[in-house]
């Protein structure tokens, strides 16, 4: 699970000045990386940079669920600088980062499923250096994929792509071989999401406003102030024309002991999850899927839940995670799982067809007394 307290990043730097100067459409990347002569960072600057660096753990926690056999991806490693050994994150967070891939995987292909006949969009907000986009067209057809993040993140993203395609022996070039498709399709924007909560927003170019479209914030919205993640979140749902889907991944339970710990330690690394109080739980995490004007059903369960619920994660595929590492603080990873959830809202037929029903019976209320219980 990434974003977790403590643990050390696998690179630094990711998001720094190499980004400056990049522009969607191919402008190059400078090649004088010499910060010396660069003016001294705002103390906003500072903020945003600590936030764009949050990718490096997101990132890293998914090459050590991959190498371990948790994911199966082949792409992450080639989004990322060459040449750094994964680090190997503990048994809790190897399996807290699967259950949250495999939660929101399952989210979209359910979606993508139902709108097999036609072109469906995905929106990624603050996607990092996320591989999803790849992943899924080994298996779906007619996907326009938009990756919304800093220009200082995707700057060096754009550069590990065009990197990787030039490499013949790269695995991005056997996915063009294998599955690169002309009805996919795959755009990077660098943008800063506080301005789409502007009073004149910018347009994206190439996003089909008229398509079904799921919109993912995968540990993005939480970083921004409660009522500029709402409005970011309406610029899109006001915006399409046709059925919209949400899915989120964020913190909760800021309130009891594992919470504040967790809410203390990130503030020591100035990461201030700024949605966490507003969307504490998964009830306010549904009822502000309703104040967007989604449907949202059952849709919210932490991580914890998700992991017990055999409409997740079948028998057989928990037998197999289990069996990969010997995890033996149970009672840390029911806490740690219990702080992480994922919701998800509609409006839509092919959502209400892909998502109604899903989450079983368990209720904030049934859980008041702590995981598992
Ligand atoms: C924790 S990382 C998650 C990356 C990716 N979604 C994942 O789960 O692997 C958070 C990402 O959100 C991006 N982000 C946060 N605030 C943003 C903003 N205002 N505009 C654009 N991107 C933002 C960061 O730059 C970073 O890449």
């Amino acid at each position: 699970m990434a974003d977790i307290p403590n643990l050390n990043t696998l690179r630094s730097g990711h998001g720094g000045v190499r980004g400056r100067g990049f522009r969607r459409g191919g402008r190059a990347i400078p090649e004088n990386d010499d910060t010396s002569t660069l003016p001294l960072e705002s103390e906003a600057q500072t903020r945003d940079r600590i936030i764009q660096q949050t990718d490096n753990d997101a990132t890293s926690s998914r090459l050590s669920a991959i190498d371990l056999g948790y994911l199966k991806d082949r792409y992450t490693k080639e989004l990322v600088p060459p040449g750094e050994p994964v680090a190997r994150r503990y048994p809790i967070i190897n399996r807290g980062t699967y259950v949250r891939s495999q939660t929101i995987d399952t989210l979209i292909v359910k979606f993508l499923n139902k709108s097999k006949a036609g072109d469906s969009n995905i929106i990624s907000l603050g996607a990092g250096s996320d591989s999803r986009y790849w992943r899924l067209t080994e298996e779906t057809d007619f996907l326009s994929y938009h990756e919304l993040d800093f220009e200082a993140n995707v700057a060096p993203k754009q550069a590990a792509i065009d990197r990787a395609f030039a490499n013949p022996g790269s695995e991005l070039t056997r996915w063009q071989l294998e599955d690169g498709d002309d009805s996919c399709s795959h755009h990077l924007h660098a943008i800063d999401l506080r301005d789409l909560a502007g009073a004149d927003p910018p347009d994206l170019p190439e996003l089909d406003w008229t398509l079904p479209t799921l919109i993912l914030s995968e540990c993005c919205l939480c970083y921004l102030p409660p009522d500029t993640a709402s409005a970011v979140i309406e610029y899109f749902t006001s915006r399409l024309q046709s059925a919209v889907g949400l899915v989120l991944y964020e913190p909760i339970r800021p309130n009891d002991a594992f919470g504040k710990t967790m809410v203390s330690n990130l503030g020591s690394r100035g990461i201030h999850m700024q949605t966490l109080q507003r969307y504490h739980s998964l009830d306010t995490q549904r009822q502000r899927m309703k104040l967007a004007g989604l449907d949202a059903g059952q849709g919210a369960r932490d991580i914890y839940q998700i992991w017990e619920s055999e409409a997740w994660i079948p028998k057989a595929e928990r037998e197999r995670v289990e069996g990969l590492e010997w995890l033996d603080e149970i009672e840390e990873w029911k806490l740690l799982a219990s702080h992480y959830c994922v919701a998800w809202g509609w409006k839509g037929d092919v959502f209400s067809r892909a998502w109604k029903g899903l989450g079983g019976d368990a209720t904030d209320e049934e859980r008041r007394d702590g995981p598992g219980q």
